[in-house]
């Protein structure tokens, strides 16, 4: 019967061993962030293997605040429930810097697993945190950010659970104590290491090269690492590459150009070919499943 319900209906399990699996296997992992219930949809609906909740996408939608500090634990935490209830794939969360100490780290990690996340991932930032491609971040030391990896690969109730370590160092203190700070985070348990805003390939790949760890690359259009083929993030040595923003911004894109049309014509009429229309929409939301459950217990029409 499972198989006939609408995924926000379903109970998805399994999804961190298969996170893990995918992570052993050969391909590279494009994983596209999602910020809301619309953008998940349209990531697990293409077919990606999984799906990454971005916090500065979720700042922006949720509160209206660029990537900057604002966004508290709970907030972020009902958008991950709520995206990892409406897909199938598995689900990576920025997890920021953990929201405060070990203890806070703790509860995080453990409040996302209930959530229905499989990798989660905490930076080295102290707080308030701010986009890894923007000036002014601040570090923890080092020792406080072992903590961090520490208390979250010991919190785990799913010991399949991924923990990201990100670290933050490149702008402050240099690509090679990047490099070390990595290495540490490694040491202390974290399964896939997120060296932030290399600047050039060739950064990129002393990266790579210095990781014991799966590495993860970020795709930020516009910001401080060179967007780069999947095929040669892979050569470079990669695992994973996440693209968090990429749908906000290009949903934020044509939604400027639907207004601009809007306001200049009249009419949407000129943009219908670049939109999905009603059904199309629904169907993202797999509407006929749902609908189907509810007549499974609707009494019918003439019956009551
Ligand atoms: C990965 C990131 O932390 C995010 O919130 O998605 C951001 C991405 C972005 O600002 O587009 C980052 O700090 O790189």
């Amino acid at each position: 019967m499972s198989g006939e319900l609408p995924v926000g209906l379903r109970l998805a399990t399994g999804r961190s061993a298969r996170l893990r699996q995918l992570l052993a296997g050969p391909a590279l992992l494009q994983v596209p962030g999602a910020f809301d219930c619309v953008s998940a949809r349209l990531v697990d609906t293409a077919g990606f293997p999984a799906l990454y909740v971005t916090g500065s996408g979720v700042s922006m939608s949720a509160l209206g605040a660029p990537d900057v500090g604002m966004l508290s634990f709970a907030e972020i935490l009902d958008r991950v429930k709520r995206i990892a209830d409406c897909v199938a794939i598995p689900v990576i969360a920025d997890a920021d810097t953990g929201y405060g100490g070990p203890l806070n780290v703790m509860r995080t990690v453990r409040e996302m697993e209930r959530a229905g996340v499989s990798g989660i991932q905490i930076e080295d930032q102290a707080w308030p945190k701010k986009c890894g491609h923007e000036p002014g971040r601040r570090l923890v030391s080092t020792a406080e950010m072992v903590g961090r990896i520490r208390a979250a690969a010991d919190a785990r109730l799913d010991p399949d659970t991924v923990i990201v370590a990100r670290t933050d160092a490149r702008a402050s203190e240099g690509l090679e104590a990047a490099l070390d700070r990595a290495a540490a985070y490694a040491e202390a348990g974290a399964d896939v290491l997120f060296v932030e805003a290399p600047e050039s390939a060739a950064e990129m790949r002393r990266a790579c090269a210095a990781a014991g760890r799966p590495m993860l690359a970020n795709m930020v259009e516009g910001g401080r690492t060179p967007v780069v083929p999947a095929a040669e993030l892979a050569a470079i040595g990669y695992r994973l590459a996440i693209y968090p923003n990429s749908l906000t911004r290009i949903m934020a894109r044509m939604g400027q150009l639907l207004l601009q049309e809007l306001g200049a014509t009249g009419t949407t009429a000129g943009m219908a070919d670049r939109m999905l229309d009603h059904t199309g929409l629904w169907s993202l939301f797999e509407h006929e499943r749902w609908y189907a459950v509810e007549a499974r217990y609707t009494v019918p029409p003439g019956n009551a």
